[in-house]
């Protein structure tokens, strides 16, 4: 219906097309050939329609009347060839539609319309041709069925014959079975076994039947998969055409892009190319202009290379001048410098004499004061309390309640001065220990006005002892191909008229003070450590251990130092190698407890006690001093322990340096006062000529030992304690 509803609109598309009669009439014609085609070619179909079902019921009736394997293959044929005849006929159905005319178009399109009416007639050409080839397939299929049909007939009749036979066999065995009944049983068997048989003929008939109904569903099975695989055959190809088209249109870019790059590099290639040239070009401008210059340093290079071949021998040459003349300078230095040396001795010996001899001029008792500075967080003007004279390092003035109060002094340190510049003063003072005599150098003031920062300071910067101890370490070192120097310390604590060893193991041990059994009248104190120094290691340990002992027995070392006296004592005894002279001296380094009036605040107990003791021990130092300076027949040196202790350095022969100490502050002005007028009482004190302690060496002993020193008497004041301890 859809081919002939085609077919009519394209016959009216043609009719509205023709304009011209002529045209007009082919067109009629073709109109009316095409029509009675399509309606021949319609009819055909009808009766290949019609066919079909008859053929396929054929097929059927002959299938299931007879299952025999050639009429299966046979059959198989048929339904192919069916199949065939049926997809022709559909690509014919299609090929009509698809030529069908288009449905709208003008009167305009005339060559267009000739053309396509051109196309429409060739393929009614072959649709004819295609129809009688359908035809000729159909008289064949027919041919083949009549074949088929002859073949199944014949296989019937073969059949029935069979059967005929069969069932006249029967009938003769059933004839002889009658005849044999009567005869014999064994007759009677066989029948029976030919019956069996025969049923077991008829059971595999229908068993043949069975397997050829399986055998068509297996067909059609097979059919159906064989469809499905085609169907997804054409899917596949269908998405191979697709992945091919894309791996086209890839490739296609990628040359585009190969080509592209290639270009792009070939002008890259080409610039980079002229470029080199050109620097080619310069590079051989170059090389033209260098060679001249190549030629200069190859001549230069050779030069040098000679220069270089003889600077072995021309350097061993020079070597050996240079040598020569640093021998020769060598020699001359030395024996300026043997003489510089020989002439430092000299100088050193004649500045100790005029030391010494300004210390006797000006007495042995030095006093020297220093101002501490204010530290931080006392809030006190200590400008107006005070002051110093600017020509005159010796003066001291004191601003009290309006009055202005001068103190001469030997020295003043102001609050900026250093722990090294305080040092250089002293250092002549400690070194003559070397040369056999006494010296005592202690701090006096009040409590916080800075004893113990003068005479142990700080870790970073020390005071006077470790100072002192250092010097007199490195002196006697210096001094040692010629001498043999022994440096022995001992520190002791005076705390409430009791003395304590500071370097010793037993802290809880109370010292005493006792006259020597040897019989020299020298005192010494029985238990006392004295601990021998022989590197500057040393030095530290002592200095560790002492304020290790001295923090152990109280709880607040602070206030524990500031009720006791703490003493450093370095005796320095040696003897020369070459002449046998000998000396010993002692270093008292005396850090003395505040000399504040505590007993006037009303303090109790124990606070008491402290203070009486160090009242005792300072009125005990100051009447000595008065005795000392009143030329008095008797020192009282026993009325404490202190002044006891010290008793040789305080007497004729020895040199004392007294650093009194001063707080700047105003509320410590009337202690300032006290101390300062004490110091100027000491000062005025004359101790006599400072003698040596020295022997000559009158034994016949050929190496001299510290045992064998015997104490001249002590020369001077008339004093009742002088020696060492
Ligand atoms: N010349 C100085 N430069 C800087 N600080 C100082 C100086 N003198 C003293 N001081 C500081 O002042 C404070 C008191 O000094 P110091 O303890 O030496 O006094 P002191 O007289 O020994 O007291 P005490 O009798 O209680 O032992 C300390 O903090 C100390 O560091």
């Amino acid at each position: 219906n859809h081919c002939v509803c085609v077919s009519v609109a394209g016959v009216r598309a043609v009719q509205r097309l023709a304009e011209p009669q002529e045209q007009q009439q082919h067109s009629n014609c073709l109109i009316q050939e095409g029509e009675q085609l399509i309606a021949a070619l319609r009819t055909q179909v009808g009766e290949l329609e019609e066919k079909l079902p008859d053929q396929t019921q054929e097929v059927e009736r002959l299938r299931s009347g007879v299952g025999a394997t050639d009429l299966e293959k046979h059959l198989e044929l048929l339904v192919v060839e069916n199949e065939r005849l049926k997809q022709e006929l559909k690509a014919c159905k299609t090929s009509l539609l698809q030529e069908a005319p288009p449905p709208a178009c003008t009167a305009t399109d005339c060559p267009h319309s000739q053309v396509r009416m051109g196309k429409i007639n060739q393929q009614l050409e072959e649709s004819k041709l295609h129809v009688g080839e359908m035809q000729r397939q159909l008289e064949e299929s027919k041919c083949q069925q009549g074949e088929v049909e002859q073949q199944l007939s014949v296989r019937l009749r073969d059949c029935e014959e069979e059967l005929a036979r069969q069932a006249a066999r029967t009938h003769q065995v059933k004839y002889v079975t009658e005849i044999v009944e009567v005869e014999s049983s064994g007759s009677q068997q066989a029948v029976t076994e030919a019956q069996a048989k025969s049923a077991a003929l008829q059971e595999q008939l229908s068993l043949q039947r069975q397997l050829l109904r399986e055998l068509e569903t297996q067909l059609h099975e097979s059919q159906r998969t064989s469809t499905q695989l085609r169907a997804q055959i054409l899917v596949y190809e269908g998405e191979m055409e697709r992945a091919q088209g894309q791996l086209e249109a890839e490739m296609q870019n990628l040359e585009e892009e190969k080509n592209r790059v290639i270009e792009e590099a070939f002008i890259r290639a080409e610039s980079e190319m002229k470029a080199v040239h050109e620097n080619l070009a310069g590079v051989r401008m170059n090389l033209l202009t260098l060679q001249p210059a190549l030629r200069t340093l190859t001549c230069d290079y050779n030069c040098l290379k000679r220069q270089v071949q003889d600077f072995p021998f021309m350097l061993e040459k020079a070597m050996t001048e240079a040598k020569q003349e640093i021998c020769q300078v060598i020699g001359e230095v030395s024996s300026a410098n043997q003489e510089l040396l020989r002439k430092y001795k000299r100088e050193m010996n004649l500045r100790k004499k005029c030391h010494n001899e300004l210390v006797r001029l000006k007495g042995n008792i030095r006093v020297f004061c220093r101002v501490r500075p204010v530290c931080r967080g006392e809030h006190d003007s200590a400008e107006n309390m005070v002051s110093f004279d600017p020509d005159d390092d010796a003066l001291l003035y004191l601003s009290n309640k309006g009055k202005l109060m001068t103190f001469e002094l030997d020295k003043v340190f102001h609050p900026q001065a250093t722990q090294e510049g305080v040092f250089q003063e002293v250092q002549s003072l400690v070194t003559s220990c070397i040369d056999g005599f006494n010296v005592c150098i202690f701090a006096y003031g009040q409590t916080g006005s800075g004893k113990t920062y003068t005479m142990e300071g700080v870790a970073k910067d020390p005071g006077i002892n470790q100072r002192a101890l250092r010097l007199l370490f490195s002196e006697v070192t210096e001094k040692a191909p010629d001498w043999d120097f022994k440096i022995t310390v001992s520190m002791v604590e005076i705390y409430n008229e009791t003395l304590r060893n500071l370097l010793g193991d037993n802290q809880g041990e109370k010292l005493d003070i006792k006259m020597n059994p040897d019989g020299s009248g020298q005192l010494y104190v029985p238990g006392l450590t004295e601990f021998t120094v022989q590197s500057p290691e040393d030095i530290n340990r002592v200095f560790e251990l002492g304020h290790m002992n001295r923090a152990t027995a109280c709880t607040n070392l602070n206030e524990h130092s500031s009720r006791s006296h703490a003493l450093l004592i370095i005796t320095v005894a040696g003897v020369n190698f070459s002449t046998g002279h000998r000396t010993q001296g002692k270093l008292n380094l005396v850090d003395l407890a505040g000399s504040e009036r505590i007993a006037k605040s009303g303090a109790e107990g124990s606070r008491l006690r402290e203070a009486q003791c160090i009242n005792k021990s300072l009125s005990a130092l100051g009447d000595v001093i008065n005795a000392l300076r009143s030329r008095h027949s008797h020192v009282p040196f026993r009325n404490s322990r202190l002044t006891y202790l010290l008793s040789d350095s305080l007497s004729g022969d020895s040199k004392t340096l007294m650093m009194v100490q001063v707080s700047p502050l105003v509320c410590n002005m009337s202690e300032s006062v006290c101390s300062l007028k004490f110091a100027q009482r000491v000062r005025t004190i004359e101790l006599g000529n400072a003698t040596r302690r020295q022997w000559e060496n009158s034994s016949t002993t050929s190496s001299p030992t510290h045992d064998s020193i015997v104490l001249a008497p002590s020369s001077g004041q008339n004093m009742d304690m002088s020696g060492v301890f």
